[in-house]
């Protein structure tokens, strides 16, 4: 054990030696800070727009949560069916709404101004660009509903930060996020329901990155209903099909498949992959949102058991959204990263990350793959050689 030192004792701590970029941060912090530098940047011509910008930004950030309060309840109401035929006056919108006509106008004026709908010279309200999307991608206002859980579980950030509560709404909703082997049938109902909804859109986008023409079966893990495989199968008419998931949702999958007339193309396994044994006979593995899911000490022996399972020059992938996505920075590291915190279960990694767990589990020639929307998914390919 060292003697204890007195204060005496203790050699001089060294001065710490701040690069240019550490002190050019403390300055402009330091000015940015001040009051004074605020109201003359405001009206300074060439530094107004920069401040108007981030008093913007900065103001977005408070207001994020009425924002999408204002979303829920369009969505709640569902308002943008009701104008999906065509632009409304302000009083019918209200009568069919079943709102106060003050109030609902409250509501559309607040949608117009996030760009949900577009108010007519008229005065009647339309879709706008936002508004029509959400017509076009229902497992959207399915996600905004379950929000509410997300908004619940975050009402005390603090707290969830400090302490991993036992249980949150979340981690009741995803019940294999506790790590247990057993889930009850009537508990996957709703998570795969809902992912299952949004798959469609992830689907069309990894699929037309991954080639797979050279493949003779494909195993998708974590496969939820099967979505990603229809669309899979549909594609690649050659391909044989592997799903495996917890038992009820592999039994929801192959409801699925029976009842599309999939017949012996596709086999549905129902298992846990933390087993460390999956099916043999696949020459592509796929994980689908699953990664992010899951923390290290699942995902490392996961990847082990994905390299073990294929046969050489078989190939993985892994599509998620993913920390670090240029242009989409807060929605891996904000959003991810405080939803999988409330789930109680994994992380949001970047592709490097990712390559790094790949390369250890035993994996070469690992490829990040562009998608067309990367912040809905991107893609990492890798071979066992
Ligand atoms: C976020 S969902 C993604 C489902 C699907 N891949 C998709 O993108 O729509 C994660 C899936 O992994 C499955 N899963 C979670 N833990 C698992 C485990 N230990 N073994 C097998 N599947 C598991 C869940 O049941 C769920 O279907």
């Amino acid at each position: 054990m060292p003697a204890a030192t007195t204060q005496s004792e203790r050699p001089a701590a060294a001065p710490v030696r701040r690069g240019w970029r550490e002190r050019w941060l403390a300055f402009r912090n330091g000015t940015v800070a001040s009051p004074a530098f605020q109201r003359w940047a405001a009206g300074f011509p060439l530094t107004r727009g920069i401040a108007r910008r981030n008093t913007r930004a900065l103001f977005d950030l408070c207001a994020g949560f009425v924002y999408a309060q204002v979303l829920f309840a369009c969505v709640r109401l569902d308002l943008f069916r009701l104008l999906q035929p065509g632009p409304l006056a302000p009083e019918v919108i209200a009568r069919r709404l079943d709102l106060p006509p003050e109030r609902a106008l409250t509501l559309l004026k607040a949608a117009a101004s996030l760009d949900l709908l577009t108010r007519l010279p008229d005065g009647r309200f339309g879709l706008a660009d936002l508004g029509a999307a959400m017509i076009g991608n229902p497992s959207i206002a399915a996600m905004v509903e379950h929000h509410s859980m997300l908004y619940a579980d975050l009402a005390d950030p603090v707290a969830l930060l400090r302490d991993k509560p036992d249980r949150t709404r979340l981690s009741a909703y995803w019940p294999y996020a506790g790590g247990g082997a057993e889930v009850a049938a009537d508990s996957v109902a709703a998570y795969s329901g809902l992912m299952a909804a949004s798959q469609a859109m992830i689907a069309g986008d990894v699929l037309d990155a991954l080639l797979l023409s050279d493949r003779a079966c494909l195993m998708d893990i974590g496969g939820g209903e099967g979505v990603f495989l229809f669309e899979a199968a549909r594609r690649h008419p050659h391909l044989t099909l592997k799903l495996l998931d917890l038992p009820p949702v592999a039994e929801r999958a192959r409801a699925r498949f029976e009842s599309a007339g999939f017949g012996s193309r596709v086999t549905c396994h129902g298992g846990s992959f933390r087993e460390g044994i999956l099916p043999n006979g696949a020459d592509a593995i796929s994980l689908v949102r699953v990664v992010h899911d899951h923390d290290d000490s699942v995902v490392e022996p996961l990847l082990r058991a994905v390299h073990a399972a294929l046969p050489p020059g078989g190939l993985v992938a892994i599509a998620e959204p993913m920390a670090g996505t240029s242009g989409a920075e807060p929605i891996g590291d904000a959003y991810f990263g405080f939803y999988l915190m409330a789930m109680g279960s994994g992380r949001p990694r970047t592709a490097a990350e990712l390559s790094a767990m790949l390369l250890e589990a035993g994996f070469t020639d690992i490829r990040e793959r562009p998608t067309r929307r990367p912040l809905l998914a991107k893609l990492i390919t890798a071979k066992r050689t």
